[in-house]
């Protein structure tokens, strides 16, 4: 990984709860993107606190839109000289909006990627790197409030495993990686109660928080440290890791296919 060199980052979706503050590296220097200004103004005014001025930089960016996807790639390589680490964390909860979700959970997932393997790839004559896509625990359970969510979910996970094998079989020196929290303690799970975001599914926002009773909420601390042992763990490549209360970080096993 990249750690040793301590980055550089690109960190796409910012996160309004301060996911930065978990993560135990000796040196960052990271690029957060987000449509969100405050919340990536907050974001850079925390690392700046942690770390010191001029070692990350707030670029706001829509991940849907490809060339200012494309041009936040390039200015963080301009900034900081290489990419190491890249992390697809943007995600939405908008089952009325539906296309929307696919565009930001999905198909930004896949730009995210190929963008980062062209500055990261050996392919690319670049020196390697890590990946996480972030998935859901959604993507393994029945979610009768969020198909499309789901939907995009199962999307990142089964690119994710492919592109790893692409990567291994190709030798791009690049892991790629799939993150798949349960219910984690954001402003995402606030959703479920807005007919806006829920649409028709709005109705079983109860059932949705009897699930979250019943399985707990995660504290974003776990999810960093789930993201630092995917970066920092060199074997680990088409890895599906998941965080849940019950049982911690695990790792989801499929079964061998048979002819
Ligand atoms: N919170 C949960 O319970 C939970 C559980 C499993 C997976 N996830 C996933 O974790 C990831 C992070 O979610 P979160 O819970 O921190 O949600 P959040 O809403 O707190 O943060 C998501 C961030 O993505 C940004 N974003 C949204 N659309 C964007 C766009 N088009 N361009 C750029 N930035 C955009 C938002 O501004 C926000 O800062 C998502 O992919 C989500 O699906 C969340
Ligand atoms: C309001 C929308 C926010 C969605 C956030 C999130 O992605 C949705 C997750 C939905 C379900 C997953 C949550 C919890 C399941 C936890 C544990 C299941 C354990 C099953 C097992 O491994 O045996």
């Amino acid at each position: 990984s990249g750690l040793q060199r301590g980055g550089p980052w690109i960190f796409l979706g910012a996160q309004g709860q301060g996911l930065f503050q978990d993560f135990c590296v000796p040196v960052l220097q990271v690029a957060v993107v987000d449509l969100n200004k405050t919340v990536g103004e907050q974001c850079q005014a925390q690392l700046d606190a942690e770390f010191g001025e001029g070692r990350s930089v707030f670029i706001q960016c829509d991940v849907t839109h490809g060339d200012a996807l494309r041009d936040a790639f390039q200015r963080t390589v301009d900034q900081f000289g290489r990419l190491d680490i890249v992390i697809n964390n943007a995600g939405i909860n908008n089952e009325k909006n539906w296309e929307k979700t696919i565009q930001v959970n999905l198909t930004s997932v896949i730009k995210g990627t190929y963008l980062a393997l062209e500055h990261m790839s050996k392919e690319y004559g670049k020196q390697g790197g890590t990946i996480i896509n972030v998935s859901s625990m959604a993507a393994f359970l029945h979610s009768p409030h969020q198909p499309v969510y789901t939907a995009t979910k199962h999307g990142v996970i089964g690119f994710t495993r492919a592109m790893a094998d692409a990567a291994a079989q190709d030798d791009y020196g690049v892991r790629i990686n799939v993150l798949c929290p349960a219910f984690v303690d954001t402003p995402l799970l606030h959703t479920v109660e807005e007919e806006d975001n829920m649409g028709k599914f709005v109705k079983f926002k109860d059932d949705f928080k009897q699930s979250m009773n019943k399985f707990g909420v995660l504290q974003p601390s776990l999810i960093a440290e789930g993201m630092m042992r995917l970066i920092s763990d060199p074997s680990l490549n088409g890895a599906v890791m998941k965080i849940t209360c019950a049982k911690g970080i695990h790792f989801h096993t499929y079964e061998p296919m048979s002819a």
